[in-house]
């Protein structure tokens, strides 16, 4: 079978770890890499061993030998890309959130819904296999959920001297850690409840009302103030806390924070359920604790021999051979291409575990809402 061919637009952190985890795969070749410009495009093409190189992206989703396009730019390009990439017919996959805010979103979802090629947005953490395995336990053995608790919490802004594209509303969207990952922990809490967030409550706060912005604009993670650095209002949340409430009436509550000294990266869960806890965190993810009230508490590990098939699929070592991030976004591109590759059999593709274009709106949806509510100080309905 011909594999399919890919283009990558964006050269950064997170273009990197695409690369890496679809050179894990057998069926796709990636063919061409876009920069802001030629000469960047070209170090990236040489750097990543890709053989074309584009300065401009459009030329990219021009270029009639790549089939699928991965949007791996800063936040303000996604919608253009994405809406181009979906009017040309390419398969898409674009990092989150999926636009800048849920009116470009909603197009969006209007060009994928008529479009023939498939379409993905990268919430990865839905990919892990303990992920999966709290879906699946949860679908077997509860009847009912009580609560639903958690949050996203990292460090890489926690210093005033901390800058980044991120924190610049018109390169980013009005809403920052609550669409940067805020959307991912709404996203894989729905996915593994398989339930949607239809109304929430919400307290945010910008904790660094003004930060020192270098004149040499740093990558994703640089930090430290360097000598010529400005000082720039930010008006863009820190974090906060989020009530919300899911379809069938389930209560949850949420904390999202990008200046917690010490956590790096911890997207974490627990639901409560009638007969069971289940509570998984990024940090430590080849664990699934199991909490009982008459019985033993347990902790179900990554070993593919313990878990449900589904789970199974994602674990691809035994026990005690870790691993964790890159390898939730290789079970993300293997749902996806493999996915393209049914349906170019003409198989029947049934439920897709990857968020589509319409989860991706969904998001954008409860970051508006979540803005609206912080606003208004009242409950707000997430619009359809
Ligand atoms: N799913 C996940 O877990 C993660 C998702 N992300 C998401 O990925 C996206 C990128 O974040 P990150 O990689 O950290 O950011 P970076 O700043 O590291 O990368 C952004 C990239 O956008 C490229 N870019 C800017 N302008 C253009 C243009 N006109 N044409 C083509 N490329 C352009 C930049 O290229 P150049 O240098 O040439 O200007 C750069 O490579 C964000 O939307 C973020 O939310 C990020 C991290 C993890
Ligand atoms: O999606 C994301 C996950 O975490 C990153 C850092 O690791 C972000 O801030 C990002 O955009």
């Amino acid at each position: 079978m011909k594999p399919i061919n890919v283009g990558i637009i964006g050269t950064g952190f997170s273009a990197s770890s695409h690369i890496e985890a679809l050179r894990r795969l057998p069926f796709v070749n990636i063919v061409a890499i876009a920069s802001s410009s030629q000469e960047k495009a070209e170090e990236a093409a040489r750097r990543f061993g890709i053989p074309k190189a584009y300065g401009d992206y459009r030329a990219l989703i021009d270029d009639p030998d790549v089939e699928a396009v991965h949007n791996c730019t800063r936040n303000v390009l996604h919608f253009p890309i994405n809406k181009a990439a979906l009017e040309a017919g390419k398969h898409l996959l674009s990092e989150k959130p999926l636009a800048m805010d849920s009116e470009q979103s909603a197009e969006l979802k209007r060009l994928a819904a008529q479009s023939e090629s498939l379409s993905a947005v990268c919430f990865n953490y839905r990919h892990y296999p303990l992920v999966v395995e709290a879906k699946e336990r949860l679908a077997r053995e509860a009847k009912r959920v009580h609560f639903v608790y958690g949050g996203y919490v990292q460090d890489w802004l926690l210093y005033d001297t901390d800058y980044n594209w991120r924190l610049d509303p018109a390169q980013n969207g009005p809403s920052r850690a609550i669409a940067d990952i805020g959307s991912h922990w709404c996203d894989t809490v729905q996915y593994v409840l398989g339930k949607k967030i239809v109304e929430v409550f919400a307290d945010l706060r910008t904790v660094h009302p003004v930060r020192y912005k270098p004149k040499q604009e740093g990558s994703t993670f640089t930090s430290g103030r360097s000598q010529d650095a400005e000082p720039v209002e930010i008006d863009t949340e820190d974090g906060g806390s989020v009530l919300v409430h899911f379809d069938d009436g389930t209560h949850g509550a949420f904390t999202i924070s990008q200046v917690s000294a010490g956590r790096k990266n911890r997207l974490y869960f627990e639901i409560a359920a009638d007969e069971m806890t289940l509570a998984w965190d990024q940090e430590h993810p080849n664990r699934l604790w199991v909490g009982r009230r008459n019985g033993p508490n347990e902790e179900i590990v990554r070993d593919p021999a313990l878990l449900s098939p589904q789970a199974a699929a994602y674990a691809h070592y035994p026990g005690g051979h870790e691993e964790g991030w890159p390898d939730g976004l290789k079970n993300l591109f293997r749902d996806f291409y493999g996915a393209i590759i049914r349906k170019q059999r003409g198989e029947a593709l049934g439920e897709l575990p990857f968020a589509t274009i319409a989860d991706g709106h969904h998001t954008m949806r409860i970051v508006d809402a979540i803005l609206e509510s912080h606003r208004t100080k009242q409950w707000v309905r997430v619009a359809e």
